[in-house]
């Protein structure tokens, strides 16, 4: 039976430490780090996203600013915005909450973000930086995932690491990362996606399988070996009869894995809050490597 990549407790020790900094900081009477969210319209999932960003800046001792667009909000409006919070003395970093509804070019967006602002790490500069193993943001849910392996002293050095799904900000830069050579990484890794013949004919052969297609209960037992690594990225709604109308479902098949491998990450509870803490902590990067703050 596996044991559980505790994500939560994680996250919490996480955001502790970086109290900790924050009142370090205060002490020394300077300004608390600056975190900005842009939400635009009314998707459920996002609002409680940014929501929940701003409830850990206040946990930590961050000031945040949340900056609410509707749903018709035009590109320049929020360029303009961008724009604005590229040149603010006192904001360390800002984050788009993707997605972005269809008149909006996400790509745009994201080359308008000052890199040195880019605390999501989804600018070409700072991916680019990321694949060369140089200091940069690294997006939120692989620096989580990596602290989480690495906390638990899971080895990746060596291991076959097969990654599901190559979406921007999890699946491609996670495949980079698993493969550098700074710990944890140094695994030999397979990103598998929609054309791959046979998925199942690598999970098979891996020892670490990371799942982000965002498909309920794709993972199945029969599908992992004994004893491998396997971590849950993907967060679906799924329509129910309980009060909330919706249960959270990952992309692992939870019960049939968790017999086989030897640890595993819950939905809720693993990857989710991990990503959460590390924008904190790319945001407390980004005001100690600030040009304004001496
Ligand atoms: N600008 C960004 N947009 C998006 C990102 C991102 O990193 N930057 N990632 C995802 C969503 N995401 C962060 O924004 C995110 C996903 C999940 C969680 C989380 O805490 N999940 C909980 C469950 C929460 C719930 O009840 O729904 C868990 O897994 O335990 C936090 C952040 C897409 N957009």
């Amino acid at each position: 039976m596996a044991e559980i990549l505790d994500g939560l407790k994680v996250s919490k020790e996480i955001k502790a430490e970086i109290k900790v900094e924050v009142e370090k900081i205060l002490e020394s009477k300077k300004r608390a780090p600056h975190l900005v969210a842009i939400l635009v319209g009314n998707n459920g999932a996002s609002k409680a996203y940014v929501n929940s960003k701003v409830k850990d800046c206040e946990e930590v001792g961050f000031r945040s600013t949340l900056v609410k667009f509707p749903s018709t909000v035009s590109e320049s409006e929020l360029l303009e915005k961008i724009d604005e919070l590229n040149k603010s003395k006192s904001v360390d970093g800002f984050i788009v909450q993707l997605p972005l509804p269809d008149q909006i070019d996400q790509e745009k967006i994201i080359l308008a973000i000052d890199p040195r602002k880019d605390v999501d790490g989804f600018h070409p500069e700072n991916f680019g930086k990321m694949a060369l193993e140089m200091d940069t943001f690294l997006p939120a849910t692989p620096f989580g995932i990596l602290t989480l392996l690495e906390r638990y002293n899971i080895e990746t050095k060596g291991k076959d690491c097969v990654i599901i799904g190559r979406s921007k900000i999890v699946g491609r830069p996670m495949s980079i990362l698993m493969g550098r050579k700074d710990f944890p990484g140094n695994s030999t890794v397979t990103l598998t996606h929609s054309y791959t013949k046979d998925i199942e004919e690598y999970t098979k052969k891996a020892d670490i399988v990371i799942t982000a297609l965002g498909d309920p209960h794709f993972l199945k037992g029969e599908m992992i070996k004994e004893g491998a690594v396997v971590v849950d990225v993907g967060i679906t709604r799924v329509d129910d009869d309980s009060p909330k109308g919706y249960y959270l479902a990952g992309d692992v098949d939870f019960d049939s894995c968790a017999a086989k491998a030897s640890w595993i990450t819950p939905v809720p509870g693993g990857v989710g809050p991990m990503t959460r803490a590390m924008l904190m902590k790319n945001t407390i990067i980004a005001y100690k490597t600030s040009v304004y703050n001496d």
